[in-house]
């Protein structure tokens, strides 16, 4: 039942005029293309896919410049990638990096929370909740490779991966910093970092809106490994053929064990869940909080 909302979710987004003809945008044949047995990149205008069929791998990379934000039509195509490697038999595992230097993510699309009216708000966040769902639940093995900084929806999108490989830079902060802009951390973000951290790790790092350098990442638990920056990638191959060294079904089914009562919540919950989003987003205070930080942002420049 809940697969089935899902289901029309996607099928809606991808019948939309900016989601046709996403499906497949034939490009070069990828470096990683296994060893040039014909496979070629793949993926959308913002995200590009760079499969080894040998290894069984495929490497997602966002690329929505300038900072990777999470908008409607990013998160569209980053499903259909997903959905697409989930049908194919060939691949095991996925390594979601970025395209876009010194940025993971900056998070869910401010400009997608601002300013907009209800109805926008509404299939906003039930894109944003799919994603999570479907990265959260995904057979496949997904790892993230962060390469850049990762602040709030950048670092929830990484929490959904079964590890999380984090360069050594100290501009690479990453945590969910809600509370910094005014706005409050949804229960299922909260509980992906309790999943991850703990519950009075999360109840600190929440509550202050903590973004983490790279020790600190690792110390408390949010990221499983930092390595060189030049490292990262390489770290998250070998991580994932330790991974997908382990029978498949045996893996999948701990997964689905681990993180089912979590996404349950949220897959019980849904609708009540869109409209506490849309009645807290809607508010006055919140719609002043979050001009004024895009706003700050953008003077940051000047
Ligand atoms: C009771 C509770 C019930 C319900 C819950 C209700 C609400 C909660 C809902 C949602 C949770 C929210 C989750 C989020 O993810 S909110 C987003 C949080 N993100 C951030 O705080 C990051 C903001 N960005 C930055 O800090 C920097 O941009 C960054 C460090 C990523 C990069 O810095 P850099 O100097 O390289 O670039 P900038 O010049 O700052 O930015 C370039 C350009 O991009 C625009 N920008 C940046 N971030 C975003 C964004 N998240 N969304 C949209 N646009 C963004 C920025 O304004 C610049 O634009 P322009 O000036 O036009 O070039």
């Amino acid at each position: 039942m809940a697969l089935a909302v899902g289901m029309r979710v996607l099928t809606r987004a991808l019948l939309r005029p900016w989601a046709r003809g996403l499906r497949v945008a034939p490009g070069r044949t990828g470096p990683a293309a296994g060893g040039g047995d014909g496979m070629r990149c793949f993926g959308s205008p913002r995200v590009l896919v760079e499969p080894d069929p040998a290894a069984g791998v495929a490497v997602v990379k966002m690329r929505n410049p300038p900072v990777n934000s999470l908008s409607l039509e990013f998160l569209t195509e980053l499903l259909i990638s997903l959905e697409k490697l989930e049908n194919d038999k060939t691949f095991h595992g996925i390594i979601l990096t970025s395209d876009c230097p010194g940025i993971f993510s900056a998070g869910l699309d401010l400009t997608e929370m601002c300013g907009r009216k209800p109805e926008h708000y509404v299939e906003y966040w039930k894109a944003v909740q799919e994603t999570w769902l479907r990265f959260y639940l995904s057979n496949l093995v997904v790892i993230a490779a962060i390469n850049g900084v990762s602040p709030a929806g950048g670092c929830l999108l990484s929490l959904t991966c079964d590890y999380r490989v984090l360069a050594n830079n100290p501009k690479y902060t990453i945590g969910l910093n809600e509370t910094l802009l005014g706005i409050v951390a949804p229960f299922w973000f909260k509980d992906t970092m309790v999943n991850t951290i703990g519950h009075r790790a999360t109840e600190r790092a929440l509550q202050l809106g903590l973004l983490f350098p790279p020790a600190e990442a690792l110390r408390v638990g949010v990221v499983d490994q930092v390595v060189p920056e030049d490292q990262v990638q390489s770290t998250a191959r070998s991580v994932m053929a330790q991974w997908l060294a382990i029978p498949d079904h045996a893996r999948q089914l701990t997964k689905t064990l681990m993180r089912k009562p979590t996404a349950d919540r949220l897959l019980t919950e849904r609708d009540a869940d869109i409209q506490t989003f849309v009645r807290f987003i809607c508010r006055d205070s919140v719609q002043k909080s979050l001009h004024a930080y895009l706003e700050k942002l953008k003077q940051k420049k000047g």
